[in-house]
């Protein structure tokens, strides 16, 4: 073991402000208490700030309240008190730490909520309140012209009615089979039309339409099922659509354990997870049309 150096407060510097906690909790919580789920989606950080002195100068950890507490507080919060207002939560936050530890004299606790709408009014079907990003592409070769659109960023999740079972395991297999979960993505898809007399705008809002609507009408066996679907019905409604790809990331929320602190959490708060992430990407044709394949050069990030 080396010698444990411990810096004594010198006339030559001196600690000046600092605050310390856990930055970006993702917290999902879901109101599950009748069919029609509630959502609140945060992302919260808690900062602690107080006689922290010693922590700083002479490595004497006895005030540092770990930030991996103030994460479980978070977790442990949305489970038991629910999640009114980003407001409300943290104050919740500040009184209890300030209240706890009597050498935190106060911190900072921020939040940014995502808003979520109800998609077709469903019970548990929900998309992200934010504008998606439509995108187009035309290819020209000679006289002929290729049109290619498509949207991303269109986030959506089914707060039940989705799961994931029958998969092969091996040794390095340790996910658990589910029946219920979240499952969420941010839909990045590309269509290519067969012919360019079209009506792009009302096409665009027809198949948004459509991939939102099959989203919600199907109890989900995996994202991959879901995406095919998807394809399926819009190649199925639009003659003038020959393909259709999508890149969607399976948005991991893991149930957080909260039984170490005795809270029982039955799909009601979860970590949404940013990374890793599934990806999921698949290309769904009409049956006998001819490939493009020149048409899809240069557009990166579909299979
Ligand atoms: O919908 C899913 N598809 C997968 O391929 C997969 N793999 C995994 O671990 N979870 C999931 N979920």
């Amino acid at each position: 073991m080396t010698d444990v150096v411990t810096e004594q407060p010198t006339d030559t510097v001196v600690l000046g402000r600092n605050q310390y906690g856990k930055a970006e909790n993702h917290v999902v919580r879901i109101n599950r208490d009748t069919d029609r789920h509630e959502i609140r989606d945060l992302v919260v950080t808690s900062q602690l700030r107080g006689d922290l002195e010693e922590v700083h100068t002479r490595g004497d950890n006895a005030h540092c309240v770990p930030t991996d507490t103030q994460k479980q507080t978070v977790f442990a919060f949305a489970q038991q008190y629910g999640i009114d207002s980003p407001e409300q939560f943290l104050l919740r936050l500040a009184g209890h730490f300030t209240g706890e530890f009597e050498w935190i004299t106060g911190g900072r606790w921020a939040a940014q909520e995502y808003a979520w709408n109800r998609i077709d009014d469903h019970d548990h079907c929900f998309v992200q309140h934010k504008d998606e990003v439509r995108t187009a592409v035309v290819v020209a070769e000679g006289e002929e012209r290729t049109v290619i659109s498509g949207f991303k960023d269109l986030t959506v999740l089914k707060s039940t009615q989705s799961g994931f079972t029958g998969y092969p395991k091996d040794r390095y297999t340790v996910l658990p089979e589910t029946e219920d979960r979240i499952m969420s993505t941010d839909i990045a898809t590309r269509w290519r039309y067969n012919t360019t007399e079209v009506d792009f705008d009302a096409v665009y809002e027809d198949v948004k339409r459509i991939i939102l609507t099959k989203f919600t009408d199907h109890y989900s066996k995996a994202l991959q099922e879901t995406l095919y679907l998807m394809g399926k019905a819009v190649i199925e409604a639009h003659p003038e659509i020959d393909e259709i790809k999508f890149s969607c990331p399976n948005k991991h929320h893991f149930v957080y354990d909260l039984g170490f602190c005795g809270l029982e959490n039955d799909k009601e708060t979860h970590w949404a997870a940013d990374r890793p992430y599934g990806l999921i990407e698949a290309t769904i044709q009409r049956r006998g049309a001819a490939e493009h394949e020149a048409a899809w050069m240069g557009i990166a990030g579909f299979c």
